[in-house]
């Protein structure tokens, strides 16, 4: 891990834009030949470093334009003429599931992968377990959600890998079986496997848990927790005065959340954030869905966390293992990359819009579709295959989660070949 107290405090927006993606293909479901994407969903900036004082106009409108751009906004508005919004997004839906098929259609192709392989789960929480709500304290998630996942862990070994502080992540998933990666994996327990090369990681320590059973725990310096509580602090009392902003404490990392202030204060808050971050040369600032994020600069992200539990679980070298990861944010791309360069594994990227990643597959996601012309969406989405008989009765889809159908369709394919045996 790399703590090097000269890095000045730098912003990291790294989104590749569609028609530049590069994407290694032998995983890769499918490689159609050519599909064109309407770059202008898309969002390109160059990194940059964080600018003393006030943002000069251009980086307060990449600002502004990222900031916009960072999760789904809702399809329709009822003045919108919903047949012609629905054809447009639906035919761009389309094009992009050629090349990020979904995980449900997928399914057979990805269990014919699996036989024989020893599948290990790597999930987040927002958004991929819980849906997308206001107030990050209310982000539940459902039983049903939780059912499917316990069912799940029960047959493979089942990670969390979230934003959210561990503590405050393992409280909303409540499940003692799996394991908990808080702080975009700087902060993880794991088991104490049999692979011994965990210990070349700096930032391991071999430790015991609350029910004295040794583990693996991996944390960033201690020196940080004192520097995150302390800009944590000055974050509220910058950002007191604007309406709707929120900050969070993730232990490793700060969120500051706008997505219920309102719009033309984003510049504000975004010069905010800079401003107070200025004053920490070791922190950096990324984003997410409608969220500016503060954390340590490390050489560490949910990639890293990956392979890091992969080895704690005696996983790393074998080639009978097939992780398999799902998220829908920009920083579920660290772990997607790496599954891809080392061309084991599989990503799953939960989305309900054209995304450029480097997943290999998809999932749709209705959270932040709040509208009841979604449904359509959804009928469409199915139309060919089989599930379209169970979507008919209208409160159903109200239940609907492809993550939660994918993960009990892995248990009853596991269940059934643990049968067989
Ligand atoms: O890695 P994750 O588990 O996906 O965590 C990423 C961030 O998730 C949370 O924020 C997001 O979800 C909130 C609740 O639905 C929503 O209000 C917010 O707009 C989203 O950005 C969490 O609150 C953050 O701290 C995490 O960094």
């Amino acid at each position: 891990m790399d703590f090097n107290p000269n890095h000045k405090s730098s912003i990291l927006i790294d989104q590749v834009p569609l028609n530049k993606a590069r994407l290694s293909s032998s995983l890769n479901p499918y490689s159609p030949p050519s599909i064109i994407f309407s770059s202008s969903l898309f969002l390109t900036i160059p990194r940059r470093k964080a600018m003393s004082g006030k943002l000069d106009h251009v980086h307060a409108n990449s600002w502004h334009d990222a900031m916009k751009a960072s999760s789904p906004q809702k399809i329709f508005d009822d003045d919108i003429n919903f047949d012609a919004a629905c054809d447009e997004a639906d035919a761009e839906y389309r094009s992009w599931l050629f090349k990020f098929p979904s995980a449900l259609s997928s399914f057979e192709q990805i269990k014919n992968y699996a036989k024989g392989k020893r599948v290990a789960l790597f999930l987040d929480y927002d958004g991929t377990l819980s849906p997308i709500v206001d107030n990050p304290d209310h982000a539940f998630m459902s039983s049903e959600m939780r059912s499917a996942v316990k069912k799940a862990a029960k047959y493979f070994p089942t990670a969390i890998i979230s934003g959210r502080s561990r503590d405050k992540v393992h409280e909303f998933v409540g499940l003692k079986e799996l394991y908990y990666a808080g702080s975009h994996g700087m902060d993880i327990v794991g088991p104490v496997g049999d692979s011994e090369s965990v210990i070349n990681h700096s930032g391991f320590i071999r430790s015991t848990n609350e029910q004295g059973k040794e583990v693996n725990l991996f944390q960033p310096p201690s020196e940080f927790l004192p520097v995150i509580d302390e800009i944590c602090r000055s974050l509220v009392e910058n950002t007191k005065d604007i309406i709707g902003s929120n900050v969070e404490n993730n232990k490793f990392c700060v969120s500051v959340h706008y997505r219920l202030v309102n719009e033309k204060d984003w510049d504000v808050i975004a010069q905010r954030v800079l401003g107070v971050l200025e004053n920490y040369p070791h922190l950096q600032l990324t984003y997410g869905r409608k969220v500016l994020e503060i954390r340590p600069i490390i050489d560490w992200n949910k990639g890293k966390a990956v392979e890091f539990l992969l080895e704690s679980l005696g996983l790393n070298d074998s080639d009978d293992v097939l992780p398999i990861y799902v998220g829908d944010d920009r920083t579920d791309e660290d772990a997607f990359k790496v599954l891809r360069e080392r061309n084991k594994g599989y990503g799953i990227l939960v989305s309900s819009i054209p995304k450029e990643t480097n997943a290999h597959y998809s999932l749709r996601d209705p959270s932040e579709v709040r509208n009841y012309k979604f449904f359509f969406f959804y009928l469409l989405d199915h139309y060919n295959s089989t599930y379209i008989n169970s979507f008919f009765f209208f409160p159903f889809f109200l239940l609907l989660n492809q993550v939660m159908e994918f993960l009990r369709s892995l248990a009853r394919w596991k269940k059934s070949e643990v049968a067989a045996h």
